[in-house]
């Protein structure tokens, strides 16, 4: 991991109405990392995610992504910087093929119409990405027939062809059964270093398993950071899981 820093988080806040959601977020992703964000349902987890991707202005702070500010940046001015995030609910066309939904990836994010069919052809990068999640053998099927696991492996094959340099991954393994879960930690745990990650996840293992550093969100700010083994170890973060933080 180099010390350049990919995402840099700086006093964010965020309300809604009177519920404050982030109070003075700070946040440091280095370049390469895998970075685990983790909290209880409801600390908002979620929330910096829309910010940090362009979906919801924080009401203060200030957002970097490799040394630009891109605080006040659309989503798509964000994504064409090189930031991606998948989400928790699919975004895949069901009625197509993965090879067709795969095409899309590559494509001006509008869906094929009379006027625009579906594009059939993958260029030698999807080819390669859909290769590396084992969707090959799978191309000519119709994304409605796949499993959940395979499901999640083509969302992650669409945002990774856009080749970004920060992936935001929110809460990948929701709903996958434990074999799949342990696909997926194989596949993330490939991926190149060129690829830096942010995940959401609730299945602590897996976020152990993968993670460098990990932060805990915690009534509106970062509680605490540090190692997988620091954090599994800490007597407040645990206190917050059994429900026994104090304010
Ligand atoms: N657009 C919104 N309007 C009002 N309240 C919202 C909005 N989005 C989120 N919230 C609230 O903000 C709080 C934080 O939600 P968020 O989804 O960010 O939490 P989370 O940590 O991702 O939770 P989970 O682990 O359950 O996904 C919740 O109380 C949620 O109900």
């Amino acid at each position: 991991m180099s010390t350049e820093q990919a995402l840099g988080v700086a006093g964010i806040a965020k309300s809604f109405g009177s519920l404050v959601v982030a109070s003075d977020v700070h946040l440091s992703v280095a370049a390469g990392a895998r970075h685990g964000l983790i909290g209880v349902n409801g600390a908002g987890k979620t929330t910096l995610f829309n910010m940090i991707a362009g979906e919801l202005r924080p009401d203060r702070g200030d957002i970097h992504f490799f040394g630009d500010r891109i605080t006040r940046d659309s989503v798509i001015q964000r994504t064409l910087k090189g930031l991606g995030r998948t989400y928790q609910v699919s975004t895949l066309v069901p009625t197509v093929t993965v090879r067709q939904n795969l095409a899309l990836a590559r494509g001006d994010g509008r869906l094929p119409s009379l006027w625009q069919p579906w594009d059939e052809a993958l260029d030698d990068v999807l080819l390669a990405t859909a290769d590396r999640l084992g969707l090959t053998p799978l191309l000519d099927d119709l994304v409605s027939s796949l499993s959940h696991g395979t499901l999640r492996q083509l969302e992650l094959a669409m945002v990774l062809a856009q080749e970004p340099r920060l992936l935001l991954l929110d809460e990948p393994a929701a709903g996958l059964s434990r074999s799949e879960r342990q696909v997926l930690t194989e596949m993330l745990r490939d991926l190149p270093r060129e690829v830096t990650l942010l995940m959401i996840e609730h299945d602590m293992d897996m976020v152990l398993a993968l993670s460098d550093r990990i932060s805990v969100l915690h009534q509106g700010e970062v509680f605490a950071e540090g190692s997988p083994d620091e954090i599994a170890a800490h007597d407040g973060v645990r206190d917050i899981y059994l429900g026994r933080a104090h304010d």
